[in-house]
């Protein structure tokens, strides 16, 4: 299977090491961290995604964005928070440019 429901069940998953031990669990390790260590784990990703795309490594621009999207489920879980937050806000955006969507807000 690969589409969406991928992301809900790697969240349910990530929201199920919230109490599991650190010894066995790369997430638990991480909440265990706090969210200075997620963000900080966000941050590298994101750094290593750049690198990939100017690279033009195709390969290894999936596997960072991947890294990227999976620390961002944790940050999410931190907050409380689900990809279906994320998904309803995009669902809520679909079809309104972004062009037209800043110049509504600079016209305030
Ligand atoms: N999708 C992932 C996933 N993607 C990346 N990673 C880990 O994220 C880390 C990425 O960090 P780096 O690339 O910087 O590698 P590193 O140097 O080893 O990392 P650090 O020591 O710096 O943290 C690596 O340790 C990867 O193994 C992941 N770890 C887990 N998952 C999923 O999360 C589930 C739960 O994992 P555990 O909590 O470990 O059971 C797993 O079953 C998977 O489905």
């Amino acid at each position: 299977m690969n589409d969406i429901t991928i992301l809900r069940r790697l969240a349910q998953t990530i929201e199920s090491r919230k109490l599991a031990e650190t010894n066995s669990s790369y997430v638990a390790k991480l909440f265990h961290g706090g969210q200075d260590k997620i963000l900080k784990k966000i941050a590298e990703e994101s750094a290593e995604t750049i690198m990939a795309s100017k690279d033009g490594n195709t390969d290894q621009i999936i596997y960072e964005t991947a890294d990227l999207w999976f620390h961002c489920l944790i940050l999410l879980a931190f907050h409380e928070l689900s990809p279906d937050d994320v998904l309803k806000e995009l669902e809520r955006r679909e079809g309104i440019s972004g062009i037209q969507e800043k110049a509504s807000r600079t016209s305030d």
